[in-house]
């Protein structure tokens, strides 16, 4: 089932950013939000997880309508924010415990699946430090074990490759890829559209506050008129 968007018309103080979005976000799909700085991406993501009041529209999740069942939907999804959201006074594996019981996911059956985690982004052994003793990529990657970590039918991650090195980039792909294949559904916002074309199934344009453009990245490249390997060229 996945992610349905119908008609989402989001924005700020009564004026709309974007409107009349009408996506999906099918089980097993990586679909990747695309635009120009102030785009909406963001704005898009933050209805899609349900933390602002959409001006029109109805997001639902596996057939959970975020209006009617706000509960089933949130617990469903997984977020990964621009910016890493970490307490100060927390330790590493505490922020990973906190973020198994906010989903009512029992820590035992999870702990594997945060120990492998951890090594792939090479955090092992760095489970009693503190956020303060983290890089700014570290934090970045603590965010993505936490969000891995979960069973979740969609993952939501805004520009996740900011901070992160080529090492950790490949990873991450890596790990959509197998998520996707596992059955969850992913939407991702990102500027790397190269990189992004070998791994998405499909790109959501927003342009002038609407959806341009949904479809396959070969489907884009020719839509604009552009070779598949230059698709970092579609807003110059
Ligand atoms: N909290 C806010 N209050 C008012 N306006 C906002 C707020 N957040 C964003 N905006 C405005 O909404 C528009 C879309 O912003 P948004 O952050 O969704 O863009 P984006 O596509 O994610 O951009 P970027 O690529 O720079 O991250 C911009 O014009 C921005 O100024």
């Amino acid at each position: 089932m996945g992610l349905q968007i119908d008609n989402l018309t989001a924005g700020y103080a009564g004026q709309a950013v974007v409107n009349n979005l009408t996506f999906t976000v099918s089980t097993g799909q990586i679909v990747a939000l695309i635009g120009l700085n102030g785009a909406g991406k963001s704005t898009t993501l933050k209805q899609v997880i349900g933390l602002r009041q959409p001006q029109a529209g109805r997001l639902s999740l596996d057939g959970h309508d975020l209006e009617k069942e706000p509960a089933a939907y949130k617990a469903a999804l997984a977020y990964i924010p621009e910016q890493p959201v970490l307490y100060d006074e927390l330790t590493l594996a505490e922020h990973l415990h906190l973020m198994l019981a906010a989903h009512g996911q029992d820590d035992g059956a999870h702990w594997q699946r945060v120990t492998s985690l951890l090594t792939v982004f090479r955090l092992n052994g760095k489970e009693h430090w503190l956020p303060i003793h983290f890089s700014k990529g570290m934090k970045q990657k603590v965010m993505l074990v936490a969000a891995f970590s979960l069973d979740t039918s969609l993952l939501v991650i805004d520009e996740p490759f900011l901070g992160l090195d080529v090492l950790a980039q490949k990873q991450l792909i890596t790990l959509m890829k197998e998520r996707a294949k596992e059955g969850t559904a992913v939407l991702l916002t990102t500027h790397l559209l190269q990189q992004a074309a070998a791994y998405v199934d499909d790109f959501a344009l927003l342009e002038d506050g609407q959806l341009s453009f949904f479809g396959k990245p070969s489907e884009l490249a020719a839509d604009r008129g552009l070779s598949e390997n230059d698709l970092d060229a579609l807003f110059s």
